[in-house]
């Protein structure tokens, strides 16, 4: 499903990413966990095609995201940062508005009570809480029926009732076939979502595997510390 090779890419003197590799198969779940700066969110740009690797090779789909965006676009769903909605659009416009982008989009409301904001429907996005407008976001990921969804760092700001509805609304997606790249901070959500996950240290892979071969389940956080100390 998606394939990177050695993956290099600079801002200026900055190296983000120095030489990063995987695969991600289909119906996975792949988590991308490292610390600030690590490199992370340039990889999941890489892939979606919002940058352009320096050096390496990605194949998503059977498409190069550098060139071949309009195929990336409707295939690959990909979170936004929250802020980057209008605030006087209510829920339901939207992801209206963004179901119009697609050519064969989920239904709106069916993803409303996914992803249980059917009671906030009609509220503006500007009014919505944190968590709420986190929701929403998800929600843009999906419209469009996407084979992949990029998810980066999809339960930041929820409350542990939010974040136990949204995981379990990843994984009803991931039982309808979804595969789902997953970028966070969050040790538990990688235990309990991620089939595999990458740690991304100074722009490398510094270890992948299942999260129980990386370490025993309640303690991938004190591997994960061991894994980033220089
Ligand atoms: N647009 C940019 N211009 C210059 N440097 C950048 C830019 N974006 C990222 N960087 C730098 O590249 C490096 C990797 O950043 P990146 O955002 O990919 O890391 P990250 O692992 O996603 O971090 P975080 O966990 O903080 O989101 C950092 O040193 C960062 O400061």
């Amino acid at each position: 499903m998606i394939e990177i090779e050695h993956l290099h890419k600079r801002y200026g003197d900055v190296v983000a990413v120095d030489d990063v590799s995987f695969t991600v198969a289909a119906n996975e779940i792949f988590g991308i966990i490292g610390v600030n700066g690590a490199g992370k969110t340039t990889t999941v740009e890489c892939l979606t095609g919002v940058r352009t690797p320096d050096r390496g090779r990605i194949d998503v789909l059977g498409f190069d995201p550098a060139t071949q965006r309009d195929a990336i676009r409707t295939r690959v769903g990909v979170q936004l940062q929250a802020s980057a909605l209008p605030d006087r659009l209510s829920v339901h416009e939207a992801l209206d508005l963004y179901a119009s982008f697609y050519p064969d989009p989920r239904d709106p409301d069916e993803l409303i009570e996914l992803l249980n904001l059917s009671h906030r429907r009609d509220a503006r996005y500007g009014k919505l809480s944190g968590g709420e407008k986190q929701r929403v976001s998800v929600g843009l990921a999906l419209i469009g029926k996407p084979r992949i969804a990029v998810l980066d760092e999809l339960t930041t700001g929820l409350d542990p009732h939010a974040r136990r509805d949204v995981w379990s609304l990843i994984e009803r997606l991931k039982d309808d076939g979804l595969t789902v790249v997953l970028v966070t901070h969050f040790m538990d959500e990688v235990e309990r979502l991620c089939d595999r996950v990458a740690v991304i240290h100074a722009g490398r892979v510094k270890a992948l595997d299942t999260p129980t071969t990386l370490a025993r389940p309640g303690h991938l956080e004190d591997a994960f510390v061991e894994l980033t100390t220089a």
